[in-house]
């Protein structure tokens, strides 16, 4: 089943709660929450109280996505906030091993992230412990850029490696989805879609409606 993972980032934060409800109620199942620490990225978005707040308001299912040096340290207070999945990045965790084995022993979904230029034999002895993998498709750390093409083929070499692996992962996709390129992160073998600006900027609902449009017709055609 197709997922659709609208990224918080590009909300309108004075009106959080609100656009919150808003894709809530226009039926996806995940709210993607990129939590990062200005220093893994280059830029810093909001982080536990904040998901606190939230999850107060909310009932969807918190995709928490760290762009955070060594999450470790932090995954306990994120649970506590209400997090449901726990990605965290390949490259910014000392012992991957380790923390991925952490997440699950919470009771919560464990993701790896990938940066554009990271390559999936990172994934070699985890595959099999792991929920999700989420491929970046732009390098992380800001909203609104350009997906990048080879993206298409990694989502592809990691669908061949999970199915060669007997790994039952969802397949995460983030960064310059829109609903005119989204059909081929689809194609490549991606089910979960995460997107921020091409989902808050203008009618939220019409835009999720896009999204869905493609989703009815991609499946039809893979009955
Ligand atoms: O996570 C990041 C950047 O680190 C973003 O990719 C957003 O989560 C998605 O934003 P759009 O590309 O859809 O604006």
């Amino acid at each position: 089943m197709i997922k659709l993972a609208p990224s918080i980032l590009a909300a309108d934060f004075n009106v959080l709660g609100k656009q919150i409800k808003t894709v809530e109620e226009a039926g996806v199942p995940y709210l993607h929450i990129d939590v990062m620490d200005g220093n893994f990225v280059p830029n810093i978005s909001f982080g536990i109280p904040v998901i606190s707040s939230i999850r107060e308001k909310s009932n969807l299912i918190f995709d928490v996505h760290l762009m955070v040096n060594e999450p470790e340290r932090l995954l306990e207070d994120f649970k506590k906030a209400g997090a449901d999945i726990i990605t965290v990045h390949a490259e910014a965790c000392t012992h991957l091993h380790n923390t991925i084995h952490k997440i699950k022993k919470l009771g919560l979904k464990a993701g790896v992230s990938l940066n554009p230029a990271t390559g999936l034999n990172v994934l070699d002895y985890i595959i099999n412990d792991i929920d999700m993998v989420l491929i970046m498709s732009v390098n992380p750390g800001f909203g609104g850029q350009a997906f990048i093409p080879s993206s298409l083929d990694k989502i592809r070499d990691l669908k061949e490696k999970a199915q060669k692996a007997g790994a039952n992962i969802d397949i995460e996709v983030d960064g310059g989805i829109t609903p005119d390129n989204v059909a081929d992160v689809l194609e490549a073998g991606a089910n979960v879609i995460v997107s921020g600006t091409s989902i808050f900027e203008g009618d939220i609902a019409a835009n999720i409606n896009r999204y869905y449009e493609v989703f009815r017709k991609f499946e039809q055609q893979h009955k």
